[in-house]
């Protein structure tokens, strides 16, 4: 569905993406995960269509990106920004449908059907400012899937929302996936949450972006936040992926019972994660 070729970006003399190449297949959820700066958003912007490439390209169904596409929808972090505090939530999910959708009637349905989707059916009246940060992120996807899009982009969707906030919103994203299919490429910085979420991690190197790795993530399609995460494979998964980002080839090898270095490695990743919150908070 999706095809990055040879995409590179430069700010001036500045590259921030360099030579990147890769595909997402039609209902995938691939996440792309980098050190803080790498270019991250600016490839998304980049597939997007918001910003020309310097070199190189991007194809969706095959058809060059050249300016936003119609069937492509972005959940970017920060809520508070986009979405319309004098828009009921209700006319926030309407609103990218005024240019898709002639029928009035239709595209109430579609709002209500999207608002219904994250469960906030009983919300449309209110506005965004009435509800918590956790609701306003809810939201804006179900204004993305409002649209329908064959591909939906997400830049550090849930960065912004406490942990518990966060892992409903992971979950939520996972269940409308299951139930409603969806093509996503999504950016975190937290190796967890890729893990969790993706059925493929592309891990990006420091700045300027390029791939170090393409990891399948080999569990089980249903997700557990408790499950999932203390299984040996996640463990393992997320394991690599700190060291392929750290460039420590003798990085701790994933914990093991057995093993006098999964305290190490524990301690390794917890380090990891406070990292990855203080630069979302900032
Ligand atoms: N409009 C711009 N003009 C000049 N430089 C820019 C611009 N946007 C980004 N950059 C620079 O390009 C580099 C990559 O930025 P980008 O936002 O893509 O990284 P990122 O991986 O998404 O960062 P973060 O993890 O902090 O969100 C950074 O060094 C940034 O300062």
């Amino acid at each position: 569905m999706l095809e990055v070729r040879g995409l590179a970006h430069r700010y001036g003399s500045y590259a921030a993406v360099e030579n990147l190449s890769f595909t997402v297949a039609e209902d995938e959820l691939a996440c792309i995960v980098g050190p803080s700066g790498c270019g991250k958003s600016t490839l998304l912007r980049c597939v997007a269509g918001l910003i020309k490439p310097t070199a190189g390209g991007v194809t969706l169904h095959g058809d060059p990106v050249d300016g936003v596409p119609a069937d492509l929808a972005v959940v970017f972090q920060d809520y508070s920004r986009s979405l319309f505090p004098w828009l009921s939530v209700r006319g926030n999910v309407e609103f990218p449908l005024r240019t898709r959708v002639s029928n009035r009637t239709e595209r109430r349905k579609r709002a209500e059907e999207a608002l219904a989707w994250v469960g906030l059916e009983a919300a449309g009246s209110k506005y965004p400012w009435q509800l918590s940060g956790g609701m306003q992120q809810r939201v804006s996807i179900a204004r993305a899937l409002a649209c329908k899009p064959a591909l939906l982009l997400m830049d550090e969707p849930f960065a912004s929302v406490d942990a518990q906030t966060r892992a409903d919103l992971e979950d939520l994203l996972l269940r409308v996936r299951r139930e409603h299919g969806s093509t996503v490429l999504l950016v975190t910085h937290d190796i967890d949450e890729s893990v969790y979420l993706g059925d493929r991690v592309l891990v990006l190197s420091k700045s300027p972006a390029s791939i170090v790795a393409d990891l399948t993530v080999t569990l089980p399609a249903q997700r557990d936040q408790i499950a999932t995460r203390g299984s040996a494979r996640f463990v393992e998964l997320r394991t690599e992926i700190a060291r392929l980002l750290h460039d420590r080839p003798g990085a701790p090898p994933p914990p093991n019972a057995a093993n006098s270095d999964a305290l190490a490695a524990e301690r390794f990743l917890a380090a990891e994660r406070e990292e990855a919150r203080q630069q979302s908070s900032h």
